[in-house]
C-alpha cells in the first residue's frame, strides 16, 4: 500500500491500494537553469486512458514527459508515476514507465527477439521466447520479422518492437513523444489501432503529438498546453469512432493558439 494516496470520502481519510491517475503533475512549475518552461501544470492520466498533449514548438511538452521520466527535477509541485515520486525512487518510478522517443534506439544488430531478451534482462525481467513472441504478435509485428536484424526496421516497425517491450515489461505507463511523425498513414492507423489495445489492456498513455487526426481518432482527452500552461482539456464525447472529437475545432484552437 502506497501511504502518500489517499482519497476523501464522506469527510474520512481513506487510503488506495491504487493510485487513481498512473500518471500525475500537481501544481508543477519547471524551469532550465533561470529560465521557466511549465507554469503550475495540472495534469493526470488515468489507466486506460490515452492523454494526448497538444502545443506549439516550444510549448514545454517533452518538458513534461522528462518530469515523469525524472530527467527534470520541478521547482515546486508533485510529480508522480502510479505513486511514486520519480527523482527520490528513480528506479523505482522507471519500472513503472516505458518510454518511446520520436526515433526508437535498439540494438541494430540484433533481432527484434533478440533485442527484447536482451533489454528484458537489463530491465531485470526475464520472459520465455513464448511470451516474447506474443508481445510481438500483440504489437502487429509480421512474424517474418521476428529474426530480422533490426538495422532494416522502419520507424513503424521499431515503434511495434517497442510497444512489444513495454507489453512484456507489463509497464501501467507509456510516453510517448510523436509517436506518428514520419509515419505514413498505413503506419499510423497501425499506430492508432496499438493504441487502443493499449487502452484495452489498462495502461495509463500520454502521447505529445502534433498529429490533431490521430490525436482526434485514439486519445480519450487532449489538452493544449501554451507557452508552458495547460491552457484547456477537452475529453472525448464517444467511446469510439471518428467523432469523437470535432477536428476542425480543435485545429482551430491549435492553430489559433499557436500563432
Ligand atoms: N535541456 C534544455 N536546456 C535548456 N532549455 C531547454 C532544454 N530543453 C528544452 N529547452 C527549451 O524549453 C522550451 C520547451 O521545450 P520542449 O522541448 O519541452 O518543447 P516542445 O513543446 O516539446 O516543443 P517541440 O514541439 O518543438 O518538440 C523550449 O524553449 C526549449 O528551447
Amino acid at each position: 500500500m502506497n501511504s502518500e494516496h489517499s482519497t476523501f470520502t464522506a469527510g474520512k481519510k481513506v487510503p488506495l491500494d491504487t493510485p487513481s491517475n498512473v500518471l500525475e503533475a500537481a501544481g508543477v512549475s519547471a524551469s532550465y537553469g533561470a529560465r521557466p518552461i511549465l507554469q503550475s501544470l495540472d495534469l493526470s492520466v488515468r489507466p486506460g486512458e490515452v492523454y494526448a498533449l497538444l502545443g506549439a514548438n516550444g510549448a514545454g511538452k517533452s518538458t513534461t514527459l522528462s518530469l515523469f521520466l525524472g530527467f527534470l527535477v520541478p521547482d515546486s509541485g508533485r510529480v508522480r508515476v502510479n505513486g511514486i515520486d520519480p527523482v527520490a525512487r528513480a528506479a523505482d518510478a522507471r519500472r513503472q514507465l516505458a518510454y518511446i522517443p520520436e526515433n526508437v534506439a535498439f540494438y541494430e544488430q540484433l533481432s527484434a527477439r533478440e533485442n527484447l531478451v536482451y533489454l528484458l534482462d537489463l530491465a531485470g525481467q526475464s520472459a520465455g521466447s513464448g511470451e516474447i513472441d506474443q508481445a510481438l504478435l500483440a504489437a502487429g509485428l509480421d512474424a517474418a520479422a521476428f529474426d530480422r536484424r533490426m538495422g532494416g526496421f522502419s520507424k513503424g516497425m521499431r515503434q511495434k518492437v517497442a510497444i512489444a517491450l513495454a507489453l512484456a515489461r507489463r509497464v501501467p505507463a507509456l510516453l510517448l513523444d510523436e509517436p506518428t511523425s514520419g509515419l505514413d498513414p498505413k503506419a499510423t492507423y497501425e499506430f492508432n489501432r496499438l493504441l487502443e489495445l493499449l487502452r484495452a489492456r489498462g495502461i495509463a498513455t500520454l502521447m505529445v503529438t502534433h498529429d490533431l487526426l490521430s490525436a482526434s481518432e485514439v486519445a480519450d482527452r487532449i489538452g493544449f498546453l501554451n507557452a508552458g500552461i495547460l491552457q484547456e482539456e477537452v475529453a472525448a464525447q464517444g467511446a469510439t469512432g471518428s467523432e469523437r472529437f470535432d477536428v476542425r475545432n480543435l485545429h482551430r484552437r491549435y492553430a489559433g493558439q499557436a500563432a
